[in-house]
């Protein structure tokens, strides 16, 4: 009997093709993304993110990932300007990670992995629905964010305590009470003036507020207030393409939309991903790690850049 897809090595990315005859097609993903061979493209426009916390509906283990799933029967949680056109409605969010820290993103940068990578999946609200959007070749929109290792991020972990409920791979949409007390929209001024990009910022989820405010951390002079703080705080595209989702359909209807600065996640809680489980109630334990799909061709693709 032929198990369904997976990451082990009898049904890995390796075997993918064997049922989706499209792991073998023209753009398909994650790639490693070179910098220096990034086109700079002045016209992306300034990436707009709003997200609702009471669209969050519940938690889940699929049994490759875990995913938080979100109502999207309106435009309160969406992903607009970037390289893309019109409103994309926000889906879910997952994650992808390794075994260790020297593994587990999809993308990678000039060969570099990170022990994790984030993604936020968008549908295009030209098309009815997600699944009619999945099959076209602008259909989808994924927002790409890299963790790196470092501080223990405290809205992570608002997600992180939610796992020991979801441990095993039974479709439990958890209500996510917890989180959405803690999650809310931010809009902030329009960064106009930014020199290398012109991102105007809608914040997002508290559950990534912080943590892109993490990133200004590292970089803006001490002692700023809060506004001139978000003023620093740009979404810089290392790497926007046209590419697939990375798990069986494999469907190229993706633009990828990878972000720039790292988000942290301490040690602990790397290992708290890692205590999840691939395999079912009863069956034998099967630990949720290395759920990535390595890296593919370009295939004579361009990818661009917000920043020089
Ligand atoms: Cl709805 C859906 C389907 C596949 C994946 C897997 C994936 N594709 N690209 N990044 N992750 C995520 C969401
Ligand atoms: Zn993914």
């Amino acid at each position: 009997m032929s198990h369904g897809w997976g990451y082990g090595p009898g049904n890995g990315p390796d075997t993918w093709g064997e049922d989706f005859p499209i792991a073998n097609g023209p753009r398909q993903s994650p790639i490693n993304i070179v910098p220096k061979d990034a086109k700079y493209d002045s016209t992306l426009k300034p990436l707009k993110i709003k997200y609702d916390p009471s669209n969050a509906k519940g938690i889940l283990n699929n049994g490759h990932s875990f995913q938080v799933d979100y109502v999207d029967d309106s435009d309160s949680s969406t992903l607009t300007g970037g390289p893309i056109s019109g409103t994309y409605r926000l889906k879910q969010f997952h994650f992808h990670w390794g075994a260790s820290d020297d593994r587990g993103s999809e993308h990678t940068i000039n060969g570099i992995k990170f022990p994790c990578e984030l993604h936020l999946v968008h549908w295009n609200t030209k098309y009815p629905s997600f699944g009619d959007a999945a099959s076209q070749p602008d259909g989808l929109a994924v927002l790409g964010v890299f963790l790196k290792i470092g501080a223990a991020n405290p809205r992570l972990q608002k997600v992180l305590d939610a796992l020991d409920a979801i441990n095993t791979k039974v479709r439990t949409n958890l209500p996510l009470r917890s989180m959405q007390s803690n999650l809310y929209i931010l809009e902030t001024n329009k960064g106009s003036g930014l020199t290398r990009s012109n991102n105007g910022l809608l914040l997002s989820l508290l559950l990534f507020y912080p943590l892109l405010l993490d990133i200004c951390r590292e970089s803006r002079p001490p002692f700023l207030t809060l506004t001139q703080r978000l003023f620093f705080l740009v979404l810089w595209i290392i790497g926007t393409y046209d590419g697939s989702l990375t798990t069986p359909p494999l469907l190229e209807s993706v633009t990828w939309i990878v972000l720039r600065e790292p988000i942290s996640v301490s040690p602990a809680q790397m290992a708290k991903f890692r205590s999840l489980l691939f395999s079912g109630d009863g069956d034998a334990p099967r630990c949720m790690v290395d759920n990535y799909r390595p890296c593919q061709a370009l295939k004579g693709r361009q990818v661009r850049a917000s920043f020089k």
